[in-house]
Parts: structure tokens; sequence; C-alpha cells
């Protein structure tokens, strides 16, 4: 096989890692791929962020492609490492933190940033943009603490932040320019309804308000408007428009206007590189919503496959607002002009509205407020201008069902033509889902998985369902079951019992015998079955180590420029002279970058190089920490009676006998402990997986506790008096989560899910909570520690030796 062609994606957002997607699909070994994102993430839907904020989905949920893709794609990947600079005459990048990358084809993929009004205080704290996790994040931490929102913007963004800062409990004004809600996809009446709408849902308008400046000190405490009022606000959001991110482009020379400049096939000015997403311009327009920057991507991979395209020629754009209870819909040209007519109906009594936009006989636009369910179909006519005259009542009134008359959604459905667009941002028909329910998609989660209808701003997916229960396999009507992933439709109750049942032993069995629909599985399944089977049959099961993340097979974490972490145990996180000589010789031996302390009181050193990773470990000679893997972490401790006058017991040798006895314990998702001495609580027990706190005369149990982006404090699980009491209750509670909960679920999830109550009923019972602690040992039984076992195989240490192409960086 020919040398492989560099390809270099600068972008790691929505329009650049669905290229890339299509490049993998359309010539999967053509190209050797890095990608530098300047977000710490791996691919994620930054559309849902909005249902985030609103509590429809969870952060975890909004990856599109986890740090497992970017391996078994073989894709290099820098995360947290923005590009500074493009050597176009030498073909290369450099980042920022100066990894430089040759390129054969270069694709720039740097999205927008939000437009920050350049008001006087616009740099104080609280006052942010809505565009990414760190944004969403800020949003949720400010509504823990604060009371008032701002949101200066009545556009999409603006409501759908306003939405979801209602949701989080704030009170919410929206600030907007204009007379009326947005403008830009909306007409006056729609607007107003929508407005009255949202005003019952607690939102509040300041109309045609223009913001002169934000007072406050270091934080905002206010906006103050041009007509001399003001507005107490403790958090500002500006959602007033985006711009293209185009400095670099700029910088290296590119031809940019309000994007960078592209023609039909998405080459920019300089051959050899292309701009793709938002930050591209074509034919004088940057969009700014997926359906067109996926149509774009899919264009350019055929360019960079080699497939024969006839290029982008420009998109007709539709938008639905994302927020609950309130349908809205726009589409194309929705304006009425000297060249357009329009037929309107609204409906005050149902709340709703209809406005369809004709010009000559052709339908150009379409407004729809309170009942969404025409939208599909009127897109699909404005798109394929196809001549209406004599059908613009019929449109306006309603879709004909058949002789029937019936307008119900399900004869909408049968109603419409194949070739119907049923997502308008992934561009998937009616016909596309309807084959791939014929060959075996029978949830929503698998159509998505093979055609990714309904994996972008999730507006279709009551429209997919529709389908199912129409063209699915005698299921009509029943309700729609999600697989574990897009692999199967078995939950993992489902799958845990068929194991059990048909005693299966290994990953390949059981993706065969349950009719698995990708005979590899994914990056999602593969790893959850090698747990399960691991957790069912402890003594025989070999764990499929090609089943893991890169961590896991390394028994290291994997850093952002390709190094690894080093993090031994050191129980209860009491050490001595002697292991801190060692490390210290160890650290100065192999050029350590950092050697730091972690939150869990245990030492990191930072920067190993993999084919030194072996050696690190034998000359530590301490176990590993685990610190890379779903397994037991650490068990924190505070100084406890030992030496602290407020200690009731002994939590250092507590802690350190749990630790002692649970290491290497392999668990559904990471488990951290702790133990304090007293109520004080040093050691932060309560946001842990299982915390043990010391009171008079015995010993608190406390279980479901997680720091992190989600922090939830734990529930009481019980009080024991003994320190043997302490191992047999945390012993049986690590057992069951790990016989229970979903592979990937961390403790705080599992018990949100299936609550406190459920747990302690199987714990309180004696029996069944000695059966649980026997069981956790037959698990410890077989468990060896990983870095000795690699240390004393010379086939193992061959997996560390350099290898000669790129490593992908994984987290
Ligand atoms: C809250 C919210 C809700 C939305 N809802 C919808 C919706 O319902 N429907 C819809 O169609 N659209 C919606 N959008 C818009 C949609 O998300 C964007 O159009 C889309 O994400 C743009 O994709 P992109 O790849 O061009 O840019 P992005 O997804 O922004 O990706 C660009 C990436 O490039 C990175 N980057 C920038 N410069 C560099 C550099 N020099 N080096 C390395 N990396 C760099 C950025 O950090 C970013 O991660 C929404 C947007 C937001 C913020
Ligand atoms: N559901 C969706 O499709 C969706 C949701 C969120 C975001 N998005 C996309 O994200 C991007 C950003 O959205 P956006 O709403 O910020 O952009 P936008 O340009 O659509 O809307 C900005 C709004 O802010 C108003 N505005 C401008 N200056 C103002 C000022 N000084 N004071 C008060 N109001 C002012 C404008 O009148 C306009 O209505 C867009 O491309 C949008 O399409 C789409
Ligand atoms: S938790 Fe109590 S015993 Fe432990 S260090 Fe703090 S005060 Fe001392
Ligand atoms: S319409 Fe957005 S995901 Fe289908």
């Amino acid at each position: 096989m020919g040398e492989k062609k560099k390809l270099v994606l600068v972008g790691n957002g929505m329009a650049g890692v669905r290229t890339i997607e299509h490049v993998l699909k359309l010539t999967p070994d053509a190209y050797e791929i890095t990608v530098f994102g300047a977000e710490p993430y791996p691919n994620y839907n930054r559309i849902m962020l909005s249902s985030v904020l609103a509590g429809g989905s969870d952060m975890k949920d909004i990856v599109i492609n986890d740090w497992g893709w970017y391996e078994e794609n073989r894709i290099k990947l820098y995360t947290g490492d923005a590009v500074v600079k493009i050597d176009a005459g030498k073909r290369k990048v450099v980042s920022k933190s100066g990894v430089t990358a040759e390129y054969d084809a270069l694709i720039l993929a740097t999205g927008s940033n939000p437009f920050i009004l350049p008001l006087p205080g616009a740099d104080k704290e609280g006052v942010i943009g809505f565009r990414d996790i760190k944004d969403c994040n800020l949003m949720m931490e400010a509504s823990k603490k604060y009371k008032k929102a701002a949101v200066i913007g009545g556009g999409l963004l603006g409501l759908e932040a306003a939405r979801g800062l209602l949701h989080l409990g704030m009170d919410v004004s929206v600030v907007h320019l204009n007379a009326y809600l947005m403008e830009r996809q909306l007409d006056e009446p729609a607007a107003k309804m929508l407005q009255r709408e949202l005003e019952a849902q607690g939102m509040q308008f300041l109309m045609e308000k223009q913001t002169a400046g934000i007072r406050g000190n270091r934080r905002v405490t206010g906006l103050d408007f041009a007509d001399g009022t003001s507005l107490e606000a403790d958090l500002v959001v500006m959602a007033v428009g985006i711009k293209p991110n185009v400095e670099l482009a700029k910088a290296s020379g590119l031809n940019v206007n309000r994007g960078i400049v592209v023609d039909d096939y998405l080459e920019t000015s300089v051959p050899g590189i292309y701009a793709v997403g938002e930050c591209a311009e074509h034919r004088g327009i940057a969009y700014g919503l997926v359906a067109p920057l996926y149509e774009q991507g899919s264009v350019l991979a055929k360019r960079l496959a080699g497939v024969e395209t006839a290029g982008y020629a420009g998109s007709v754009t539709s938008t639905k607002l994302k927020v609950s209870g309130v349908d809205v819909f726009s589409a194309g040209y929705f304006m009425e002009s000297p060249e357009t007519r329009s037929l309107k109906i609204q409906d005050e009594l149902d709340g709703t509205y209809k406005k369809i936009v004709l010009q000559g006989d052709r339908l150009v636009g379409a407004v729809l407020f309170g009942d969404t369910s025409d939208g599909t179909s009127l897109f699909s006519l404005i798109k394929s201008r196809e001549p209406v005259a004599g059908k613009e009542k019929e449109l306006l009134l309603g879709f004909p069902a058949g002789s029937s008359g019936a307008s119900s959604p399900a004869a909408k459905l049968a109603a419409m033509a194949n070739d119907e667009i049923i997502c308008g941002c992934n561009g998937v028909s009616k016909g596309a889902i309807i084959d791939a329910i014929h060959d075996g998609c029978n949830t929503v989660g698998a159509i998505k998985a093979c055609t990714k209808a309904s994996g972008s701003c999730g507006g279709c997916k009551p429209l997919v369902e529709g389908l199912l229960e129409l063209y699915g396999d005698g299921s009509v009507g029943e309700p729609v079951k999600e697989g574990i992933c897009g692999c199967t439709s078995l939950s993992r109750d489902e799958i845990v019992e068929s194991i059990k049942a048909m005693s299966l032993k290994n990953v390949k069995e059981v993706m065969n015998v349950l009719d698995w629909r990708e005979p590899e599985g994914c990056s999602k399944c593969r790893p959850a079955l090698n747990y399960y089977l691991g957790m069912l049959w402890p003594a025989e099961y070999r764990d499929e180590k090609e089943s893991r993340f890169a961590n896991e097979r390394f028994h290291a974490n994997i850093q952002k420029d390709g190094t690894y972490s080093v993090v031994p145990r050191i129980y209860g996180g009491v050490t001595s002279p002697g292991d801190l000589k060692r490390i210290a010789a160890v650290a100065e031996k192999y050029d350590v970058p950092m050697v730091k302390f972690t939150g869990g009181q245990r030492i990191d050193l930072l920067g190993v190089k993999k084919e030194d990773l072996p050696k690190v470990w034998e000359e530590l000679d301490m176990p590993s920490g685990h610190a890379y893997g779903k397994a037991l972490r650490t068990v924190k401790t505070c100084v406890g009676s030992t030496f602290c006058r407020f200690g009731t017991q002994d939590s250092i040798s507590m802690g350190i006998r749990m630790e002692k006895a649970f290491e290497r314990l392999n668990t559904p998702g990471k488990v951290k402990l702790a133990v304090s001495g007293c109520p004080r609580n040093c050691a932060e027990a309560t946001i842990k997986d299982f915390g043990v706190i010391a009171i008079d005369g015995g010993w608190e149990l406390h279980v479901g506790g997680n720091g992190g982006v989600k922090v939830r404090a734990t529930d009481l699980l019980c009080t024991v008096k003994t320190e043997d009491e302490v191992m047999e209750w945390s012993a049986a509670f690590l057992q069951y989560y790990r016989e229970q909960a979903s592979w990937n679920e961390r403790t705080a999830q599992w018990i949100e899910r299936v609550g406190l109550d459920s747990i302690k009923a199987v714990l309180n019972n004696a029996e069944e909570r000695r059966a649980l602690a026997g069981r956790i040992d037959e698990a410890l039984a077989g468990t060896t520690d990983p870095w000795k076992e690699i240390i004393h195989n010379e086939e193992l240490r061959k997996n560390f030796e350099p290898l000669s192409s790129a490593q992908p960086v994984n987290g």
C-alpha cells in the first residue's frame, strides 16, 4: 500500500468531525488524520447544550464521538490545544503548545465566536456568551449562587438560554433590541404569540431596549439602557449573534470576508486548504445551522476522497426553537415583499398560527406556531421548488391524508412522499429511514446509528418514532425501546440476564448469540460487555484488553501531548521516606517534567513516555494506583484520632484497611472512598462514592457522592459500630453496585436511577449483605497487579515499544 497522505483538521467541532466521518467511510485508508481542538473535549453536540441547560439531557449524553472513536480510527487528537499558525509554504500547522503537524490537505473548521457587544463593563465577571461546555457550566454554577439573570438578545440562542436559566431557578429577563422576538425567523404575529407563551412560562421581556453599559465592580450587578432605565442582574448572557472565527485564516493570508471565502468544493484561496462549517463563507453566506454545514462536509469529504461531486450549491434553511412547550418553525423567505403573496391563518383560541409565502407558483417560505407538524412537508416543497399552483389553500389548511381526510400525525406521515426529508439537520429522507427499519433498525437509537437521523437537534425524533410505529416489524403501537447502543436493541438488564441464562463467555459470543447489528460492536458496547462478563464470571473470564480504552490498556492516563501519567498506590494517602526517595529517583532518571499531588492524596508523575512506563513501574516498585480505570481509585483519609485532637476514631487505619481490601476491584464507573475521623469531615467523605465518617461510638456510612461537574452530596446509608461492620457494609454496597449498575454509571447516577430505598432494602438483609460481601471476595481473588504483570512479561512489554506511526491522544 502506498504511503498515506496527511490530513489535518483544525477545529474538533460539529462540521469538521462530520467531514472526517464521511472521509473515513469513503476512503478509510487514504489519510493519516490529525485533529486539533481548542476545547478540552472530544467531539460533542453543541446544539444539545440548550437541552443540558434546560435539564433535558446530561452533559455525558452529548458526546458524538468519544475518545475511543479517535483511537479506533487511528486519529491523532490534540485537545485543549489551538492551532496558532499555518505555514502554507511548508504545508504545516503549529499549535499553541508547540506541536507541529504537516499536511497534504488542511481543513479549517474553527466555527464561530459569540458576538460580545463592546459595551463599557462587558469584561466583568458574570458576563458571558453561550457557545460551549464552559459557558454552560458557568451558567449552571451561577444559578446556584445568584438569582437574577439577563439575556441580551431575543433570537434562537437567547431564548433557549433564557429557558435553561428559568429551569435552573433564576429570574430571567430577556433584553431585545427589536419590537418583536426572533425577527430573523418570525413575523410579528407569530413572535407576539411566542412572547405570550414564554411570559406564561415565567420569562420577562424588555423590548426595544438598547443596552448602554454594564454595571458592577468585579462582578456584574446590572445593565444600563440607552433610554435611562436599568435592570438588576448578577448574570448576563449575550446572545446577539455570532462572528465566524477567521483570525487564524486571516493571519495566514487566506482570502477572508465575513467568513473564510470558499468555492463550491470548499477550497479556500490557498490550494490544499479547505474551510467548512460556520467559519466558511460560500457565495457570500456564512451559515449558522448544522444542516448546511453537514451538506458542506459531505461535499468536501467526496472531494478529499476523489469521489465525483457536483459541488455545494448553497442551502435553504429552516429552524425550530428548542424550548419545551412551544412549537415554532420557520423556513425560507418568510417575510412578505412586493414580489410575494402570503396566506395566513391565526387561531387565538388554540394558539396556532400558520403562514405560507409564495413567489409565482412556488412556495418560498413558511412560519408555523403552535402546531409545526406540517413543517417537514412545507420545507420539502420549498427546497424542491415544485410548482404548487392550485394547491395553495390545501397547503395552508393542512396536508391531505388520504380519502379519510384524517389529519393525525400518523396519517400525515403515511401520506408523505419517500423523498421528503424527515431529519433536516442530517438530510435524511423518509425513504432512507424506512430502508433502515427494513434492515432491522427497530429503535430510534438504531436508526440514529445507521442514518444519523435524530442525532443532532433531536427535533425529528417524534417523526422517527412515528415511522417506526408505521413501518416497524409488527411493533405498531409498542413503546420504542432503546438498546445500550446502536448495535443492539437490548437493554443492560436484558444483556446481563442473557449472558447468565445462556452461559455466554466472551464478547464475540455475546454479540453473535444476541444478534448484534454491528458484528464488531462499537466503543460503547465492547467495554460494557467486557465489564459484564468479568463481573458475572470472575473466576474464569479473561479480560479482553482490546475491548478497553487506551488508558486501561496502558494502565496509565494518556495526556494531551501523548505522554502518560503514573500514579502509584499510596494506601490511605500515607507514604514513607523510602517510597518518596524512590519516586524522586525515578522522576529524575526519566526526566519527568512534573510531579504533582492529586486531589485523592496520591503523587502523580506527569509526562512519562510510553516506552518508559514498564521501567518506571519496575523501579518505583509500588502497586498501580488504578488512576486510569473504572476501578477503585483512592481512599482519602484525614489524620483522625492518631494525631488530631478532634478525632474520635482511627480514620487512617480504617481507610488503609478498606483500600487494601478493595484495591484492583473493577467497577462500572470509577469509585472513590474516604474516611473522616470525626463529623468535621476533613476527608470530604460526603462527596465520595462511599464515605465513612466517625461519630461517637461508631461510624456513619454515606453513599453516592460525586465531585466534578455535577456535584452530588452523599445519602446516609446507615450507622454501624465496629470496623468489621464498616468492611462488611462497604463490601456489600460495592458488590451490589457492581452487579446492578450499567457500565459507565457512577454510584451517584445509579442511586438516582434506582432509589436509595431499593438499595437499603437489599443491604439491610444480613444474609444478602453477607452473600454480596462473599461475592466481592471471589471477584477480588483472581485479580493481580497490572503493572507487575507487565514488568514480568516480555510479550506484554513489547506493546510499550515506540511505534513509528502516530499515536492517538486519548483520555
Ligand atoms: C446553544 C446552541 C444551540 C444551538 N442549536 C442549534 C440547533 O438547534 N440547530 C442548528 O442547526 N444549530 C444550532 N446551533 C448552531 C450549531 O451548533 C453550529 O452551527 C455548529 O456547531 C457549527 O459547527 P462548526 O463545526 O462550524 O463549529 P463548532 O461546532 O463551534 O466547532 C468549532 C471548533 O473549533 C475549535 N477551534 C476554533 N479555533 C481553533 C483553532 N485555532 N485550533 C483548534 N480548534 C479551534 C472551537 O473551539 C470549536 O470547538 C446551536 C448553537 C449553540 C451554541
Ligand atoms: N434552535 C436553533 O436552531 C438554534 C438555537 C440556538 C442557536 N442557534 C444558532 O446559533 C447562532 C447564534 O444565535 P443567536 O440567537 O445569538 O443569533 P441571531 O443572530 O439569530 O439572533 C440575535 C438576536 O439578538 C438581537 N440583538 C442584536 N443586538 C442586540 C442588542 N444590542 N440588544 C438586544 N438584542 C440584540 C437581534 O435582534 C437578534 O434577534 C445562530 O446562527 C443561530 O442560528 C440556532
Ligand atoms: S475530620 Fe475530624 S478527625 Fe479528621 S482531621 Fe478533621 S477534625 Fe480531625
Ligand atoms: S432535525 Fe435535527 S436531528 Fe433531525
